[in-house]
């Protein structure tokens, strides 16, 4: 098993290593070498650097919190308007006067909000492109499950993975049905996947495939801008049969139910469409665990012609500048999820060869915290 094949290649540290690594340690954590490093220019330029990221992570907590309160109040659409004062955000956001203003000061020092002159805030810098990213504000309002999960962190990793927990009864009701909990569902990814489709467009040239299947496209958001920037490739989407669906209700009303071929099927029991010349596999890998990612590696090799291309763009660990993202924000997610996990670009790499892959290679990415990119060759 590939990963398996990965891990036991880890060597113990060598001893060098592991001495340098310790007197690094001792000396960083000794009270008199702060001291004298936040004093002294340049070393406290580091030293201030290194004690705001430990408070950030001591309080991020808090900035999340803030961030829920500040989109569930709508906060940041109020200021989007112009500039508010406290008893405008208490009325629009139905908190009393102190507790509007504790909330608006707090989102100002997140940059959320600024104070433009006193007592009237108006977005900040961050706020703004949050305010105009509905994707982003879904996922925030959705987070509220994952936080539920994460109260106690160390019973969630101590329980058995089958224990249901609130993330995995969310993703289960979104592949099995049409209710209102699988619409809440739909309409997370469909927003979600319009950040990824647009990474995977911007950093891979679709225009040599004439035909493409999105496999787990949901309700189509990744194949609808496809169809946009190339209106003359053949498109299909192959999702479990409640899921297709509402694709068909969406993309209907988009004006695409002619282009798009809907394949009904479970891909760990149905074989996948054969005869597209480009398969994407869009944020799916890291929703499973290895033996499944595998398989379904497999399974796509089979449906794939020698030569054809299978892209996959998901969020991956062990990513340059976005590294938080990967192991610690979707190792944590996906393990309350009760399946996946993050995989680094070589972990899916060493996947894709054990699959039957030809070749694979990395291809960079405008936002790499959304997704990275890999395209590989059957
Ligand atoms: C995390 S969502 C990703 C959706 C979309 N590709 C995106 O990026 O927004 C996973 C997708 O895989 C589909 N899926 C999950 N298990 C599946 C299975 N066994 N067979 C087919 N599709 C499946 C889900 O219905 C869902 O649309």
């Amino acid at each position: 098993m590939v990963i398996e094949n990965l891990q036991s290649a880890n060597t113990h540290p060598p001893e060098w290593k592991r001495r340098w690594i310790n007197r690094r340690n001792r000396i960083f954590a000794n009270p008199a070498f702060q001291k004298w490093a936040s004093a002294l220019w340049p070393f406290s330029r580091v030293a201030r650097k290194h004690a705001s990221h430990l408070f950030d992570l001591v309080a991020g907590f808090t900035y999340s919190q803030t961030l829920l309160a500040a989109v569930e109040a709508d906060l940041l659409g109020l200021l989007a308007q112009g500039p508010s004062d406290a008893d405008a955000i208490a009325a629009h956001c139905d908190l009393s006067r102190d507790g509007a203003l504790r909330l608006v000061r707090a989102a100002a020092a997140l940059g959320l909000a600024e104070e433009v002159s006193p007592g009237w805030w108006m977005l900040g810098e961050r706020g703004a492109p949050l305010h105009a990213n509905a994707g982003a504000q879904a996922m925030i309002r959705h987070h509220k499950l994952l936080y539920a999960d994460l109260a106690d962190p160390l019973a969630l990793l101590r329980a058995d993975r089958k224990a249901q927990t609130q993330l995995s009864r969310f993703w289960q009701y979104g592949v099995q049905g049409n209710d209102e909990k699988a619409s809440a569902y739909s309409d997370l990814m469909a927003v979600s996947q319009a950040m990824v489709a647009e990474q995977t467009l911007a950093a891979h040239d679709f225009s040599r495939c004439r035909s493409i299947l999105d496999i787990g496209g949901g309700h189509g958001a990744f194949v609808s801008a496809v169809a946009v920037q190339h209106p003359n490739a053949r498109l299909g989407i192959f999702d479990l049969p409640p899921v297709l669906e509402g694709t068909a209700k969406r993309l209907e009303s988009a004006g695409l139910n002619g282009r798009v071929t809907l394949h009904p099927g479970d891909f760990f029991h149905t074989p996948l469409p054969t005869g597209y010349d480009c398969i994407t596999l869009n944020r799916i890998l890291h929703d499973h665990d290895d033996d499944a990612a595998l398989a379904l590696l497999k399974s796509t090799h089979k449906a794939l012609k020698p030569g054809a291309r299978l892209v996959i763009a998901e969020p991956m660990a062990d990513t340059p500048g976005a590294q938080g993202m990967g192991d610690a924000y979707f190792g944590l997610y996906l393990w309350a999820m009760n399946s996946g996990r993050p995989r680094s670009i070589r972990e899916i790499g060493a996947m894709l060869q054990e699959a039957g892959f030809q070749s694979w290679q990395s291809a960079t990415t405008r936002q790499p915290v959304i997704a990275s990119l890999i395209v590989s060759l059957a």
